[in-house]
């Protein structure tokens, strides 16, 4: 059996909108992990690229734990952990760096110890650590998902659309962490806006399976978090309606944020550079980069 395995996981944009904790897309945005597993004792990381200053190259580092999930359940005897991770999801922005790490230590070390575990037991996993399943489960099957907990075991739909279309991302200068970015949130809702996400998350997976992609316009408006995380985005009502007048299809806080993302049928450069202008009247430094959708989702390279 082989002790060396080299995996690429996309990033992920979640909530998409309405969708809150369930709707996930995997991206064209990818980090790079190569995994060892030796006798030798010892843990070694090496990090590159993005927010390689923040990660812990310690047995804290997330993709450590997952690595050592799998090797707790399969009873594997191996001491010696060495990680390269190439990383070019940027942190604590949206995108789904922390999912995409965890999912790639699972993937990693279960390639490395028989393929005991299917990709559902490493949603499973990765949902465990995550603590939500939206991000974990495009970056394992790739394409768009919609995922539920059902007694604490996460249950999916994986698709591809009908009909292409592209995202331009928003990537602001800060960060936003998830764990700050829910704090926020409201305990309850008033019956309405429950309701009027309902709707709208349904219309948005049915606008999306069909390739009704005109529907998006209203099927990605959100009342139950991109409201409440308005105050930690300076900027955000502005750099959303920017981009809808620029052409984009909708625009939506990209999972926790503080990255904005507009889905895009055509105009890609036109909205990206329009919504870079609109966080910079907000005194906001960003970029912005073009994404599609990853239809496979982590992968052994
Ligand atoms: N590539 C990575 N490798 C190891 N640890 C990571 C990586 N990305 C994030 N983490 C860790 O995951 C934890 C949670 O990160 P957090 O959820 O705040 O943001 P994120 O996952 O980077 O981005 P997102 O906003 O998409 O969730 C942090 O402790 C962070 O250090
Ligand atoms: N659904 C999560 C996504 C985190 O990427 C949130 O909005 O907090």
């Amino acid at each position: 059996m082989a002790n060396t395995v080299k995996i690429r996981v996309p990033g992920t944009t979640a909530n998409c909108g309405p969708g809150f904790d369930a709707v996930g897309i995997a991206c064209t945005l990818y980090n790079d992990l190569e995994l060892t597993l030796s006798d030798e004792d010892g843990i070694s990381l090496e990090i590159t690229g993005e927010g390689a200053e923040f990660i812990p190259a310690d047995e804290s580092n997330v993709v450590v734990k997952a690595i050592k999930m799998i090797l707790n359940k399969t009873g594997h005897t191996a001491k010696g952990i060495k990680l390269t991770m190439a990383n070019h999801i940027p942190l604590a922005r949206g995108l789904g760096s922390s999912a995409a790490a965890i999912v790639g230590g699972l993937v990693g070390a279960n390639e490395l110890t028989g393929r005991h575990f299917t990709k559902e037991d490493i949603l499973a996993m990765a949902t465990t650590i995550e603590g939500h399943p939206d991000n974990v489960a495009p970056a394992i099957f790739g394409g768009i998902t919609v995922s539920i907990m059902d007694s604490g075991i996460a249950k999916y739909l994986r698709f591809l659309p009908p009909t292409d279309f592209s995202m331009v991302v928003v990537i602001p200068e800060f960060n936003l962490s998830t764990k700050a970015a829910r704090k926020v949130l409201p305990e309850t809702v008033p019956f309405a806006d429950a309701v009027f996400n309902v709707s709208r998350a349904a219309l948005l997976i049915g606008a999306l399976c069909t390739g009704e992609l005109k529907l998006l316009s209203h099927a990605l408006q959100d009342r139950l978090h991109q409201p409440y995380r308005e105050k930690l985005i300076p900027g955000m009502a502005q750099v959303l309606s920017a981009a809808r007048q620029a052409g984009a299809l909708g625009a939506v806080l990209s999972g926790a944020g503080p990255c904005l993302l507009a889905f895009t049928d055509g105009n890609s450069d036109k909205i990206g550079r329009a919504m870079v202008k609109a966080f910079h009247i907000h005194k906001v430094k960003a970029s912005y980069q073009l994404l599609q959708i990853d239809p496979q989702g982590a992968v052994i390279i």
